[in-house]
């Protein structure tokens, strides 16, 4: 029986390499439930978590801070929209986070893809989770100092924030003073620390509010953000436990494909763009941020 496994699956499509990654119970290649995924959806849409960002590079918990993307993240970025061209998937519409790195990865791959000229909505509702008071800090360092166990719930229970941000912290005024979030949020509407429960309850009313609608128009979205907010939406979309969701890990800089059936029920898990095997790499490189060097 295929439980609590790391399952994937190569699959021909559209002419693209295209990756199936799951880690939940129940939901492996050899299920009833897998066994649908022949089929094509009534709607499509594509998600893409920012390339690598000079943070993700230093392996520092990031959240809200603005890092810009490394050199790999931009050269991510690209081959994104590269993989998005290979699968000639276009877009009638992107969504987007108010941060530079999910912004850029957006524009880069749009570019490459060959469509540049598509409306862009940026939100705050796509930030990337606020790390509270881990902002700033080395993953590897932290486990070190208050153990794996510790940084493991941090960065993937489904409700245990990590510690808030106080006035001092060194990355404070940065956040609350740019002026990117003028007309978006008041500064006491500002998170200080958020899980990915929190997340969630800050990313699905737009979800619903925005991109819902736009889905049911037949409008044809690509999503670029960040690791958690993405995770949340893949939470609720695929319905996946509190507790299994801790076992999923999204890659830099690798789009992903969902078909949704009249309902917006996904035929199947997320597809990734991209070999197998980097696929599998990229998601244990980033399951394993938090354990000690
Ligand atoms: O800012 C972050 O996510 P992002 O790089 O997707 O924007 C976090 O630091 C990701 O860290 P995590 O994978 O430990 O949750």
């Amino acid at each position: 029986m295929c439980t609590t496994m790391l399952a994937l699956v190569r699959k021909a499509w559209g002419g693209q390499l295209m990756t199936r990654l799951t880690t939940m119970e129940g939901r492996c290649p050899c299920s009833k439930q897998s066994k649908r995924a022949a089929s094509q959806g009534k709607y499509k849409i594509v998600m893409v978590r920012h390339g690598e960002s000079e943070w993700n590079q230093k392996n520092l918990f990031c959240g809200w801070f603005d890092a810009k993307l490394s050199e790999k993240g931009q050269m991510e970025a690209c081959a994104a929209g590269a993989a998005l061209k290979e699968a000639k998937l276009e877009f009638d519409v992107a969504h987007t986070s108010l941060l530079s790195r999910a912004q850029h990865t957006l524009l880069a791959a749009l570019r490459v893809a060959g469509h540049r000229q598509i409306p862009i909505c940026r939100t705050w509702r796509l930030n990337e989770r606020h790390y509270g008071g881990l902002t700033g800090l080395n993953k590897a360092e932290t486990a070190k100092k208050y153990g794996e166990e510790k940084v493991q719930i941090w960065r993937r229970s489904f409700d245990t924030p990590p510690p808030p941000m106080e006035e001092g912290h060194e990355y404070y005024a940065c956040i609350i003073e740019d002026p990117r979030y003028e007309g978006h949020l008041e500064p006491a509407e500002f998170p200080k620390t958020e899980s990915l429960k929190l997340t969630i309850d800050r990313t699905l009313p737009y979800w619903n509010e925005v991109i819902v609608p736009q889905i049911k128009e037949g409008q044809r979205i690509l999503v670029s953000a960040h690791g958690n907010s993405l995770r949340g939406v893949v939470k609720h979309l695929e319905c996946i436990s509190d507790e299994d969701i801790m076992g999923l890990n999204l890659p830099t800089g690798i789009p992903f494909v969902y078909e949704l059936d009249e309902n917006l029920k996904p035929l199947d898990t997320l597809k990734f763009l991209g070999d197998h095997e980097m696929v599998k790499k990229a998601v244990e490189s980033v399951a394993n941020q938090g354990k000690v060097k």
